[in-house]
C-alpha cells in the first residue's frame, strides 16, 4: 500500500497517476512563458529541466527564475531537476556544484522536490536529503539507462536502494531495445510496489515503452511527464491525449 504524498493541492501516489509537463526552455523569458501555458494545459506537477538551462551555473539567476515560475505556477508543484549529461540531461556539473546547485535551490524554499541521481553517491544523496528534510521540501531519487534495459531484478535492487536512501520518491527511467524490455520494467515496478510503501515513478522511454507512461494506476507508477513545449525524453506524449488515457483506466480499473 502506497503512502501517498501530499504536496501542497496534489496527491502523489493515490489513484489516477499525476501528469507532469517538463519545462524545456533555455532562457528565462520562454521559460516563464512556457509555465504559463503548463496551468492552460492543466499540468498537476510541472518539472524545470534545470540543465536546459542557458545560466544554470549562475545562482542568483537561478533564484530569480525560481520566484518567477512560482508566481506563474500559482500552486502548482514544482520539481527541480538538474539532469547530469551521464543520465541523458544536456550539461554536466563537477560533484561539489551538483550538490552546491541542489542545495542552494532547497534552501530559497521555492520548490516542492528536487530530483536527485541515485549514482551521484551515498554521500551527496544523504547531504541533500537532510538539507532537504530540513525544509519541508522531497526528494525524488532517481536513476535513467537510455541505452538498454537491465534486468528485473537489477531494476528492483536499484528502486530498493532509493528507497533504503530514504528518497521520497523513487525513480527509473529505462530503455527498451523489444517489447520484452517494456514486460521488465512493468513487471519490476508492479514486484516493487509489494514491497515499498513509497510512491515510485518509472517508465520505458522510446516509442516502445508509451504504454508504460499510461498505464501506472494499474501497474504502480505515480506520475507521468507529458509533452509540453518540446519533450524532455523519448516517448512522451502530449498531454491532452495521455489524459483521455488515463481517466478511461481510472473509470474502467478503479485501480
Ligand atoms: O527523469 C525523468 C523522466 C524522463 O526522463 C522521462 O522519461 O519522462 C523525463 C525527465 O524530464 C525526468 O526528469
Amino acid at each position: 500500500m502506497t503512502e501517498a504524498l501530499n504536496v501542497k493541492n496534489v496527491t502523489i501516489g493515490e489513484g489516477k497517476p499525476c501528469i507532469c509537463i517538463p519545462l524545456t526552455a533555455a532562457t528565462k523569458e520562454a521559460l516563464i512563458e512556457e509555465a504559463g501555458r503548463c496551468q492552460q494545459e492543466g499540468a498537476e506537477v510541472v518539472e524545470w529541466r534545470a540543465d536546459m538551462f542557458a545560466e544554470v551555473e549562475d545562482h542568483l539567476v537561478v533564484e530569480q527564475v525560481l520566484k518567477d515560475l512560482t508566481a506563474v505556477l500559482k500552486g502548482i508543484p514544482l520539481i527541480f531537476t538538474f539532469r547530469s549529461h551521464q543520465e541523458g540531461g544536456e550539461k554536466e556539473l563537477s560533484k561539489a556544484d551538483y550538490v552546491s546547485l541542489n542545495q542552494f535551490v532547497i534552501e530559497t524554499g521555492l520548490v516542492d522536490l528536487v530530483d536527485v541521481e541515485l549514482y551521484q553517491g551515498e554521500e551527496t544523496v544523504h547531504h541533500l536529503l537532510s538539507a532537504a528534510h530540513q525544509r519541508n521540501t522531497y526528494i525524488i531519487i532517481s536513476n535513467h539507462d537510455f541505452q538498454k534495459t537491465p534486468p528485473q531484478a537489477e531494476i528492483v535492487q536499484r528502486l530498493k536502494q532509493a528507497d533504503e536512501l530514504g528518497g521520497d520518491v523513487l525513480k527509473i527511467a529505462v530503455m527498451p531495445k523489444e517489447i520484452d524490455d517494456v514486460l521488465v520494467l512493468l513487471s519490476a515496478t508492479n514486484e516493487m510496489q509489494k514491497i515499498t510503501t513509497k510512491p515510485m515513478i518509472t517508465m520505458s522511454m522510446g516509442p516502445l515503452g508509451v504504454i508504460t507512461r499510461l498505464s501506472g494506476q494499474v501497474f504502480g507508477s505515480a506520475l507521468t511527464f507529458g509533452a509540453g513545449e518540446k519533450a524532455s525524453a523519448p516517448g512522451q506524449i502530449p498531454v491532452g491525449e495521455m489524459r483521455q488515457v488515463l481517466d478511461v483506466l481510472d473509470k474502467s480499473t478503479g485501480a
